[in-house]
């Protein structure tokens, strides 16, 4: 039986504006393995950031629950860290500063000054910073930045960290390289995963399973994806594997026919409907 350390039950979420309201996410239902790496796919304005937000806790979805660990998540918390596409660190703050903040927060009562010194090098010496400890962020580049960024996230020890697009801002090179570090850490620590990206090669390189959002409003998991590839993964060999690509053709198939069928007979749907009113209306 799996395990269920992070389940998102029933969750809708609909968002009102100026009185009117509008269904994002439907019935959202998955249940997540510790150690797994789950990665959300769909088009733009679906809602996977929201669907994120509330496993974070940033929002609360309108109804259903999302359990972490036997607890349920109503706010932000250190066992939950998030990285964005673009960075958030602090620009006055030093690299080594930058994570110090998050981990002297973190582990304030639990370690020693010396403890939480050695634990936010290790972090840094991880996602390879160790060369650039006293630069500020505007003196280092943007997948640099990043990489400051999923050292802090990591450094929290969430039980599950949460990337929203985290390479989405990055050229291919700097992209591919940091893919790589992820699933070096992983395949090290076991974090659990939920990564949102755009990116098809992406998710099928680095996860376990692929959670294929439906178009909204009222979004709901179309497909799940179970990623059956031998880690540690190469992506140059997985170039010329059948099954690699087999995956990914699912993905393009889902996103690109499946959901473009679905806009289409909503847009066909819609076209009729105006037509009849407007018969209706003429006799
Ligand atoms: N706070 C909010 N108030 C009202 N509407 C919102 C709010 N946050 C998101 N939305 C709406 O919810 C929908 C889904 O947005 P969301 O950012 O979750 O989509 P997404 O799939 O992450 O998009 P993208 O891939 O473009 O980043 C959009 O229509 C957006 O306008």
């Amino acid at each position: 039986m799996t395990a269920r350390y992070l389940s998102i039950e029933q969750v809708d979420m609909t968002f009102s504006r100026a009185g009117v309201d509008s269904q994002v996410l439907k019935n959202i239902n998955l249940n997540v393995e510790r150690g797994e790496y789950i990665a959300i796919i769909g088009h733009s304005g679906c809602g996977k950031s929201t669907l994120l937000n509330i496993v974070a806790g940033l929002i609360n979805a309108t109804s259903g629950a999302v359990i972490l660990d036997g607890k349920e998540v109503n706010d932000p918390g250190p066992d939950r860290s998030v990285v964005f596409q673009n960075h958030s660190l602090l620009p006055w703050l030093t690299v080594y500063e930058n994570v110090a903040l998050a981990v002297n927060k973190t582990f304030a009562r639990t370690r020693s000054k010396a403890e939480r010194h050695a634990w936010i090098l290790k972090n840094l010496e991880m996602v390879g910073m160790s060369a650039a400890l006293h630069k500020r962020p505007d003196e280092i580049s943007g997948g640099m930045k990043q990489r400051v960024g999923i050292a802090r996230a990591l450094a929290m020890e969430p039980k599950v960290l949460l990337l929203d697009e985290p390479f989405g801002a990055l050229d291919a090179l700097t992209r591919a390289h940091l893919q790589e570090e992820v699933m070096r850490i992983q395949e090290e620590l076991h974090n659990t995963i939920i990564m949102i990206t755009h990116d098809v090669d992406e998710a099928v390189l680095l996860s376990d399973r692929i959670v294929m959002l439906t178009n909204g409003p009222s979004a709901k998991v179309g497909e799940i994806l179970d990623i059956d590839l031998p880690r540690p993964r190469n992506r140059i060999t997985l170039a010329d594997d059948p099954r690699y690509n087999h995956y990914r053709q699912e993905v393009l198939r889902f996103l690109y026919e499946k959901q473009r069928k679905v806009e289409d007979l909503a847009e066909r749907r819609r076209k009729e409907q105006s037509a009849a009113a407007l018969e209706k209306e003429r006799a």
